[in-house]
């Protein structure tokens, strides 16, 4: 079997590097084809261990945003293996997905906060959910609005709130079913780059207190200062590359 890795460039992180730490997300040679004609995957592979952090790069319309649904079971493969969590997803038992997905915890542009629940309901919602009663869940999440700065919003409708202030009561929810993954599509995409780089900090943090991330991203100035590896994905194939280098002249990479 192929590794993930095409390309590899100083990632001290790479699954080479770490044989020793779980894997949790395995692709194999993954093909995609939207409505039996588009197809954005072709011959994907990649692997992501425990305690990984990854940018997602690539041009838009690539499929940054397919393969994260695909991690997160919202799509199947035409073709090729997913595994997550060790369970592959063309032979889940049935009644194992939501189990796998509480696992993940996601920001992505399409699930929006719900206007009508405030900032402490929204982030609440999916322990409410899981079946999990008030007095279990509302410390958690008194507590990470806390940590994403929002003490002072608890209580705010999405209506009122900033794009920044959205997307962080978005990651506070994400995290509330403590995940051991993480997956953020342009988690700074409608903020501006003071907030961009607090939401990516916050990502970095959670990280390192073990949580595996993946965020796509087309931002390569944060992506060059953050200096994590990348995933890039490109005419339907991923390789995995070191921190980018600082800029250069011409420089025009993922
Ligand atoms: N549900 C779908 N049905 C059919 N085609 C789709 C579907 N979702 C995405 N596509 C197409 O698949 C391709 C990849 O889309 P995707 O959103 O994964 O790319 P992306 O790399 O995330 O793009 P961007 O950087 O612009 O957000 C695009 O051409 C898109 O139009």
């Amino acid at each position: 079997m192929t590794d993930t890795t095409d390309t590899l460039e100083r990632a001290p992180d790479s699954p080479q590097a770490a044989p020793g730490r779980d894997v949790i997300v395995r692709l194999e040679d993954v093909g995609l084809t939207y409505d039996g004609t588009r197809e954005v995957l072709r011959g994907a592979s990649l692997t992501l261990r425990e305690g990984d952090f990854r940018f997602l790069t690539g041009p838009s319309g690539a499929g940054k945003t397919t393969l994260l649904k695909l991690i997160y079971l919202a799509h199947k493969p035409t073709t090729g293996q997913v595994r997550v969590f060790g369970e592959d997803v063309a032979t889940l038992p049935p009644g194992a997905m939501p189990g796998l997905r509480r696992r993940i915890g996601v920001v992505f542009q399409e699930f929006r906060l719900l206007d009508h629940l405030t900032a402490f309901e929204n982030v609440a919602l999916p322990m409410r959910v899981a079946g999990v009663n008030h007095q279990g869940y509302a410390g958690d999440v008194i507590d990470l609005l806390s940590w994403v700065g929002l003490s002072h919003r608890i209580d705010a409708k999405p209506p009122v709130l900033s794009g920044g202030e959205k997307q962080r009561v978005a990651l506070a929810r994400a995290l509330v079913s403590k995940p051991d993954l993480i997956l953020a599509d342009e988690p700074t995409g409608n903020v501006d780059p003071v907030m961009g780089e607090k939401i990516m900090r916050l990502l970095i943090e959670l990280n390192r207190l073990g949580t595996a991330v993946i965020v796509a991203t087309h931002d390569l100035g944060l992506v060059r200062r953050l200096g994590k590896n990348i995933l890039r994905l490109k005419d339907g194939r991923v390789t995995l590359h070191g921190p980018l280098p600082e800029k250069t002249d011409g420089e025009e990479r993922p």
